[in-house]
């Protein structure tokens, strides 16, 4: 069996490109990591009179959570769910343990940074290549277990961080099949076809402890640089904190507001493709922040690496051609956001 950390060892970074910034021993945003003033027209838009909160909010127990999720997919590609069923104190325990990994001195945390070929570890989001300039944001990547790298941080103590890891990757992974299922039926696709997205067999997951210390200039610096997810969904749990965007065509980017308890789910590339574009690609980034340091925490899952992408069979017309998952992860780490337009058919 392939595995997505396999498929990302054959496409290297740079050291440059993984160790973030030292923040412990910085006063200032340094000219490597100032971004121009962004988006200074779309901001304009922002004010217009629009309700501050786009995304819809579902309860899982409403009976009509399944229509609900099926539009919300089909006019934003995202939504947050509540009375998910996932245990507030785990989520809590995810955060504090998360917290305790970040505030580990730098040098500490580099000991577990992330090797040029590998996929998981400490350092800079993956899609620092794409972007001349950096960003303030470091990074923790699990995939499965995170004993190795636990063992390297907290010698006697490790176990706390790797069950708590465990735990919250399996809640994710019951609370995403539930979810992929639902989306799938709304989408009245085959049995052979949800078992591609949801069988637990082969089917890949990555875990991302995302920090975002607070900012002497929030303004001129991006946490996270617009990007797609890969695989085919995400759920984010936002930390309390705001800070996700999202960019709607004419409106612009617009915030995804913490609601408490809620998880953050979007469409990643693959689900965009299954749906043949009838569930919209989500570009989203993270803004920072002056005062507070903001963590989140994101699970990404998708299918079997070594299985085949393409528009469901249900679609007369594909828009897209029918390639292996890891033939596009791999289009996506070196052509990033053209990678979608190089499948195209
Ligand atoms: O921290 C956030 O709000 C966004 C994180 C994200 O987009 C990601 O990890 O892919
Ligand atoms: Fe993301």
């Amino acid at each position: 069996m392939t595995t997505l950390s396999e498929v990302y060892r054959n496409d290297p970074m740079t050291d440059h490109h993984i160790i973030p910034l030292d923040f412990d021993s910085i006063d200032g945003v340094p000219e490597s990591h100032t971004w121009p003033p962004f988006d200074e027209p779309l901001n304009k838009i922002q004010t217009c009179d629009l309700p501050d909160s786009l995304i819809p909010v579902i309860d899982l127990t409403n009976s009509k959570a399944m229509n609900l999720i099926g539009q919300a997919c089909e006019t934003w590609g995202m939504f947050q769910v509540i009375n998910h069923g996932v245990p507030s104190d785990l989520v809590k325990k995810i955060e504090s343990e998360s917290q305790r990994l970040f505030a580990l001195p730098t040098h500490e945390k580099c000991r577990v940074l992330r090797s040029t070929g590998g996929a998981t570890g400490y350092g800079s989001a993956r899609i620092s290549p794409f972007f001349d300039k950096g960003m303030w944001h470091e990074g923790f990547t699990i995939m499965g277990s995170c004993v190795d790298d636990a063992k390297v941080l907290w010698p006697h103590d490790f176990q706390r961080f790797c069950d708590t890891m465990d735990a919250y990757q399996n809640q994710m992974k019951q609370l995403t099949q539930k979810l992929l299922l639902m989306i799938f039926q709304t989408l009245d696709v085959t049995q052979e076809e949800i078992d591609w997205a949801i069988s637990t067999h082969d089917s890949q997951s990555a875990l991302q402890l995302n920090s975002y210390p607070s900012c002497p200039n929030p303004s001129h610096a991006l946490g996270l640089a617009p990007h797609t997810d890969s695989l085919l969904l995400t759920l984010l749990h936002q930390g309390g904190i705001n800070g996700l965007e999202f960019f709607v065509e004419g409106l612009g980017w617009r915030q995804v507001y913490v609601v408490d308890g809620a998880f953050v789910v979007n469409i990643g590339d693959l689900l965009h493709i299954f749906s043949n574009t009838k569930f919209p690609i989500v570009s989203h980034r993270a803004v920072v922040n002056q005062s507070k340091h903001r963590i989140s925490v994101a699970y990404f899952h998708g299918p079997p690496v070594e299985s085949r992408v393409a528009p469901s069979a249900k679609f007369q017309n594909p828009c897209f051609k029918s390639l292996l998952v890891k033939e596009y992860l791999s289009l996506k780490s070196k052509h990033f956001y053209e990678a979608l337009s190089l499948i195209r058919s």
